[in-house]
């Protein structure tokens, strides 16, 4: 399999002086085409960091972060935006929608900024994957005016609307109760199934369980992997034992 996201050598710090956090320290992660990497570890450990260093959300302050063959720091004026928009997609534990917006809108917002891009077909899209992650009818319907958990469907439509090669998701079911959180997850499995990869962050042993690879963070190291099978939807109690052990085993 190819890679799809290479970060060599990552560092990435903030503030400066005496202030200055060692947010990553020199972090090697390689994520293949269609992959499922959860990444775990304390509060502060550089989760988030990872995250944003590798889909080009923040500068890196020293290393290389690949999409591809295309090196992110490489990209001049909107190349950067442009390939987060149509190659990546970003799922957070809250969706930040516009208010003003009704969710569909909101749905197709990524991919209306393509002149290119046939409206109707775009509607179409919107509505296939508002009835494949089970909120069609609410189309209509103001941000404020849906639950918790329809929001965060709402929030993975839109991510997909562009059919990303990867999906970033921090912490996607941190806000959500535990049947919406598995309702949520099962969907994330099955968009990975469907060929996305996906790199999520999350404190939960359950929810990385369904990755193909845990990786385990402190103190801005990647300190331990633990490598699962494919997940088909069977054994996660054991999976998330798995994954439990092993932060005991990294000190996590
Ligand atoms: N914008 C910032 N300015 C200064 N320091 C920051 C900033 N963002 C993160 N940090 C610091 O970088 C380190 C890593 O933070 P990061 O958010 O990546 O951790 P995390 O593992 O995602 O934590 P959490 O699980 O609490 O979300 C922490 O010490 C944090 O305080």
């Amino acid at each position: 399999m190819n890679s799809i996201i290479t970060g060599t050598h990552i560092v990435k710090t903030y503030g400066k002086g005496a202030e200055q956090a060692m947010a990553l320290n020199g972090v090697d992660v390689d994520i293949t085409e269609g992959e499922f990497v959860a990444v775990m570890g304390p509060s502060g450990s550089g989760k988030t960091t990872l995250l944003f260093a590798l889909s080009g959300m923040d500068e890196i302050t020293e290393g290389t972060v690949k999409f591809g063959d295309t090196e992110l720091a490489g990209l001049q004026g909107n190349a950067l935006a442009d390939l987060r928009r149509t190659r990546m997609g970003f799922i957070f534990q809250q969706p930040t929608m516009l208010r003003n917006l009704n969710l569909l809108d909101n749905i197709m917002l990524p991919a209306v900024q393509d002149s290119k891009r046939n409206t109707v077909e775009l509607v179409q899209k919107a509505r296939d994957l508002m009835i494949q992650t089970g909120i069609a009818g609410l189309e209509n319907r103001d941000t404020t005016e849906v639950s918790g958990g329809q929001l965060q469907r709402a929030g993975i439509c839109r991510a997909l609307i562009n059919t990303p090669e990867i999906l970033f998701a921090d912490e996607p079911t941190g806000a959500l109760n535990s049947k919406t959180a598995e309702d949520i997850m099962g969907l994330l499995v099955s968009i990975n199934q469907a060929g996305t990869a996906i790199m999520l962050v999350t404190h939960d042993a359950r929810v990385a369980a369904r990755a193909d690879r845990v990786l385990f963070t402190r103190d801005g190291n990647i300190v331990s992997e633990l490598i699962l099978p494919k997940f088909s939807g069977g054994e996660l109690e054991a999976r998330g034992e798995k994954v439990v052990a092993r932060m005991a085993a990294a000190n996590i």
